[in-house]
This record gives C-alpha cells, structure tokens and sequence, in this order.
C-alpha cells in the first residue's frame, strides 16, 4: 500500500526534491502538488502531507492539514519552542493526527546539533554561525534556532551563556541568549559551526550540506512515520536511534518537551560502513 503524500511548496526547491523523491519511490505516490496560488483543500484525502514553503505561509498550511485530519511533515523554518509549544496546546491531550516538524532532514547536521547539545554544559561561551544560500528568505536559519534552543535547554541549571556587548548589532542576534550570526553568500548551501569557548580551549563543531541529496533519507523517514504518528513531534532525532546519551525521543529539555505523543519506534541507528548515509538511503 503507497502513501499518498500532497507537497505544499511543490514548486520551490524543496518541494521539487520532494516531488522527485517520491515519485521515484515504490513507498510513496503523488496525491496534489500544490503552490501558493492553489487552495489548500487539495490536501483532503492525501495519507500525509508535507510543507516546505515559507515561515510565513507554514502556520496555516498546519492547521489546514490538521482540520482536515491529514497529518503533516514539516519541514518549513520558523517554528521556534514557543510556536511548537501553542501547536501542541491547540491540539490538545488525545489529538487524532500528527504533526512533525523537522527543522533539518540531514542525519549529519541533527548529530551536529546532538553533540553541540552534549557540550554545552562544559562551556559558558557559545555562539552559532550558519551560513545559507543568498536565496533563503529567513534567518537566522531554523536549525539555528533548534541548535539554540536545545543548548539554552541543556544549560537550563546553569542559566544565560557568557555573550559580552550583545547591545552592539554585529553581536547577532540572541536565541535562548546565545549569539546567531547568519551568512547568506553565493556558493554556499548550508552550514552550521557551533563554538563553544573554554579553559585555554575552543570546540568547534561544525556541518555542512553541500548536496540536498543529504535531505533524501530524513524525508523518506519522516514521510513513513507520519501516516501514523499523533501529536506534534519535533526533529528527526526523534524518528531515528541516534545512540547517544541525552538524545532520541527520551532526550533532555527541549527534547523532551518535544516528546511526541505517539511517535512511531524509533528507528534503529544506521549503519554507514561506506561514510555514506547507506543504512539511511
Ligand atoms: N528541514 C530541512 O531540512 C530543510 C528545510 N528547508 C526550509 O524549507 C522551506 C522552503 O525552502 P526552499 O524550498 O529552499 O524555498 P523556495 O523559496 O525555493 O520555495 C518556497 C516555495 O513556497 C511556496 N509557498 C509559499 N507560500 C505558500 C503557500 N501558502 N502555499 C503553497 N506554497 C507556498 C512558494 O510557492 P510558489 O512558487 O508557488 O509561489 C515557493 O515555491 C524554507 O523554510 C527552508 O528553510 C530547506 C531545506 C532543508
Ligand atoms: O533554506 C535552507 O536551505 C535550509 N533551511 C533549513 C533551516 O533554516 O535550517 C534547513 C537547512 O539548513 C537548509
């Protein structure tokens, strides 16, 4: 039985890649291809939706999935805690669909935000610098902001980071008070380093995508659990056994804020005897 999935930003590069992706697969078919001049109901009917349009546009394409109880992968930025924390209020204690809002589908870049996470009670000095692409629309980027939020989370007992002259505009700009600084230059498609300053020591890590075939094999697992996941459901850490302490469904902070309330098992961790996503692809 295929899943029939309606891509909501069919046209934009995400949603190109989408569209491909599924119809070269035997696991899903194309229900509606929609853009920003089509009427959302084209959704009805479809096993899951998927939205990869605008932070501006993403709030409505959720709710239209959800009255029409199609449950829905999001892969739009802009949902920051407090968003996701309303979306979960209006759903309500035994919601009958689910929404799953994955800020990055890249395995590489959610192990970079897990290990980030990891570090970031060691040290009082962290900043995120992302660089993007020159057409993205929005920043700082939204796995910034979830990088953010998961430190602010992890450092909870030990409160704001140690950022001086926040005050002066070239600081960046403060996410649960950690400085972001956004590039968007030519050349470029996505990258995240996260500096994290010590005793006599700096830890840098640091991700890049520089094919948005690194996106595939999150897709295809966040389309597959959707169709039968409840709640809202948030990165892909949650869809996938990492096998690292503090992450998965059962993480700290934010994560587990973010606990869904039915999310499929896991995903056991995949293999990669080749360096490539292969236990992913
Ligand atoms: N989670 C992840 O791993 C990734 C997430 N992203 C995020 O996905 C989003 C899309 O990125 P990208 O594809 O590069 O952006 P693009 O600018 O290429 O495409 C955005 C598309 O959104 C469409 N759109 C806007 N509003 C609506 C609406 N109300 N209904 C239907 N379609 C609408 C536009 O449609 P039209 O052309 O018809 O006007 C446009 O084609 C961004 O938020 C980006 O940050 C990107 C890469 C990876
Ligand atoms: O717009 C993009 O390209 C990307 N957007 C997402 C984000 O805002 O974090 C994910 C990835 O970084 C690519």
């Amino acid at each position: 039985m295929t899943t029939k999935v309606a891509v909501v930003g069919a046209n934009g590069r995400m949603g190109r890649l989408i569209t491909a992706l599924i119809e070269a697969s035997d696991e899903f078919e194309v229900h509606a291809l929609l853009g920003s001049s089509d009427d959302l109901d084209g959704i009805r009917g479809a096993d899951v939706a998927v939205d990869v349009t605008l932070p501006q546009s993403s709030q409505r394409i959720v709710d239209a999935a959800v009255a029409l109880d199609v449950p829905i992968v999001v892969g739009t930025s802009g949902w920051s805690s407090e968003r996701i924390e309303s979306l979960r209020h209006a759903l309500g204690t035994s919601p009958s669909t689910g929404v799953l809002i994955i800020p990055n589908f890249s395995i590489g870049s959610v192990l970079a935000t897990s290990f980030a996470t990891m570090a970031a009670r060691f040290y009082d000095s962290i900043e995120i610098v992302e660089a993007h692409h020159a057409a993205k629309a929005d920043s700082p980027s939204g796995t910034a902001v979830r990088t953010a939020e998961l430190i602010g989370a992890a450092r909870s007992e030990l409160g704001p980071v140690a950022a001086p002259h926040t005050d002066q505009r070239a600081r960046g700009q403060q996410v649960a008070s950690i400085p972001v600084h956004s590039l968007r230059l030519s050349g470029v498609m996505a990258k995240q380093d996260v500096h994290l300053g010590g005793t006599g020591e700096v830890l840098t890590i640091s991700h890049e995508t520089i094919s948005p075939s690194a996106y595939e094999s999150g897709i295809r697992i966040a389309l597959a659990a959707a169709r039968t996941a409840r709640g809202v459901i948030v990165g892909l850490e949650s869809l996938v056994e990492l096998g690292l302490p503090g992450t998965g469904s059962a993480s700290t902070g934010s994560a587990a804020a973010s606990a869904p309330e039915s999310a499929p098992e896991p995903a056991p961790a995949p293999e990669r005897p080749t360096g490539q996503a292969a236990g992913l692809a």
